[in-house]
């Protein structure tokens, strides 16, 4: 499903109107029926219900869905906030509507406040069709009164329509005041803000229903965002050849494992064959060998110079053996050493297969922005920066980082020509293309140390099966989110280890349709 910016939605809506034919007002009409609709399927005997409109198009949603609710029995007040001279022209007539049904309140100043505040303290349901997807900036002081009012509710059950009012249908940045809504119900398709940080904390469950668009566009209208679901891969899965050998689902290299840091490099080991690679080999430096033996089993262990890390030299050792592999992961337990740079600048320049930088990868990256030209961009990099990595790599902060997550995701994608995979919530996956994938499957189980290597692995093993990267990343991020949930399913939230992972990523796979 697209993820759609305001003007892409504004563009859609023109598309369907001007170009379709579709009038604006049928729409409108499915758009406020659905709102009323699916508040029945919460509360399927009538309540008191309070219907905040603004004076544009989401208001008109806010008076169709009032006329619903009347007709299903529901005690509703209707309120118009702003002044009726400024309603569009398809607003103004189901406001007329309205207004045949029900006396309709207008808010246009104080004077009216005590009777708001009397309603909204009597309602079981508030629904704010205030402001939509035609948002600017900061809320005017008239709205801030209004949506202030509505989160003294505690009790009451509040639907924003399409987005919650005083949040940015863009960026998920929200206004001093920003209605904080039970249930958003959002129309078409959902918007970037649904799933951007602070705006995804105001939202609630969020909805997405049909109100008739168009799912096909023309290339210029088509949105650059997706949402991540097996649709996007679902072709790449394909049931074992029965005549297979170990050598026909690829052989992934993992590198890294420095002292201390053992455990990365042997999660993603695990979690490599677990997600279907014929087989993984295990690099780290020759004086961690012996412990790394002492903990693995199914992997190989091929060992470079170094005692605790790598010596700077060692990755030549990688043209040794260099057609072996047909993925590379550099970066669990990697750590920071001598001449790290002139190393990482090493493989990058010979290693011809798809490659993952995880980790320290990135970090030694981020202080050697030089190194990007030596890869060879024929074979796709995967870059799967945390915020703190991702903050590293643009020299800003991981607060900047947090508070533009999409832009982060797409300037490093952009400037590397490498997939970026910003992890967090919600991952956001950045093409070198422009286009965006976002992935909203995944559990707080996954906020452990350990999380990030099991995603490297997998998606190091999807790689090396020969998946091409543009389906293997999305396939990687939203088989880990899924196990996170399985697995929290399965033991507490709380209590999820890299093992529960590791399991619930069999019924993960188990659970994906295959082609
Ligand atoms: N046909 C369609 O396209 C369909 C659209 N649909 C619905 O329409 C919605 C989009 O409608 P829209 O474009 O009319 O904008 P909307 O969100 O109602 O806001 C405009 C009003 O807000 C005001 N305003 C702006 N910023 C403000 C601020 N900071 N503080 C205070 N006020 C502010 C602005 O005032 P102005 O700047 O003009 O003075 C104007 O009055 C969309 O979300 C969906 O719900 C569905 O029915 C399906 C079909
Ligand atoms: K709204």
């Amino acid at each position: 499903m697209y993820l759609v910016t305001a003007q892409e939605m504004r563009n859609i809506d023109h598309f369907a109107i001007d170009t379709l034919g579709i009038p604006g007002v049928v729409l409108m009409e499915n758009a406020g029926r659905a709102v009323a609709e699916s508040i029945q399927r919460k509360f399927p005997e009538p309540k008191n219900a309070v219907v905040l409109c603004g004076t544009g198009n989401n208001g008109g949603d806010g008076w169709v869905a009032i006329r619903y609710l009347l007709f299903a029995g529901w005690n509703v007040e209707a309120w118009l906030v702003g002044n009726e001279d400024k309603l569009t022209p398809d607003a103004k007539i189901f406001y007329h509507v309205c207004q045949k049904l029900t006396s309709v309140h207008i808010y246009h100043d104080k004077s009216k406040q005590k009777l708001m505040k009397k309603h909204l303290q009597e309602a079981q349901v508030i629904v704010d069709a205030l402001l939509g997807t035609g948002v600017k900036g900061e809320l005017r002081p008239l709205l801030r009164e209004v949506v202030s009012l509505i989160n003294q509710q505690p009790k009451a059950w509040v639907v924003s329509v399409d987005i919650p009012t005083g949040m940015d249908t863009d960026t998920g940045m929200v206004s001093s005041e920003v209605v904080h809504a039970q249930q958003t119900i959002t129309f078409g398709y959902p918007k970037w803000g649904h799933y951007l940080y602070p705006g995804a904390d105001v939202c609630g469950e969020v909805n997405v229903v049909d109100i008739g668009l168009p799912t096909q566009f023309p290339a210029d209208l088509t949105p650059k965002a997706q949402l991540n679901e097996p649709a996007l891969w679902r072709g790449y899965i394909q049931p074992r050849n029965p005549w297979a050998h170990k050598g026909t689902y690829g052989h992934a290299l993992l590198i890294g494992g420095a002292k201390g840091m053992l455990g990365a490099i042997t999660m993603a080991g695990a979690v490599a064959y677990r997600s279907g690679v014929g087989m993984v080999t295990l690099t780290v430096p020759e004086g961690q060998e012996v412990s790394l033996a002492g903990k693995v089993t199914q992997e190989l262990i091929w060992s470079w110079s170094g005692k605790s890390v790598f010596s700077a030299e060692s990755a030549k050792q990688f043209m040794e053996r260099a057609s072996r592999y047909s993925a590379v992961v550099i970066g669990p337990g990697l750590g920071r050493f001598m001449g790290e740079d002139k190393w990482l600048g090493d493989l990058l320049s010979t290693i011809k297969a798809p490659l993952v930088l995880d980790a320290d990868a990135l970090n030694i990256l981020a202080d050697h922005p030089e190194l990007i030209k030596l890869r060879d961009s024929e074979y796709p990099t995967v870059l799967t920066p945390h915020p703190g990595e991702m903050a590293r790599l643009l020299h800003c902060s991981i607060s900047e980082v947090e508070s533009s997550r999409l832009s982060a995701a797409r300037t490093v994608a952009n400037h590397t020509g490498m997939i970026v995979v910003l992890k967090g919530r919600y991952t956001i996956i950045a093409y070198p293309t422009g286009k965006q994938v976002v992935n909203i499957i995944g559990s707080p189980a996954l906020a452990k140390a350990g999380s990030g290597d099991l995603l490297a692995g997998l998606l190091g093993s999807l790689l090396a099966q020969r998946i091409p990267a543009n389906q293997a990343v999305p396939m990687a991020t939203y088989l880990h989110g899924q196990a996170g949930v399985i697995a929290s399913q399965t033991v507490s939230e709380h209590a999820v280890c890299y093992q529960d992972i590791i399991v619930a990523l069999g019924k993960a796979f188990e659970q994906l349709p295959l082609s």
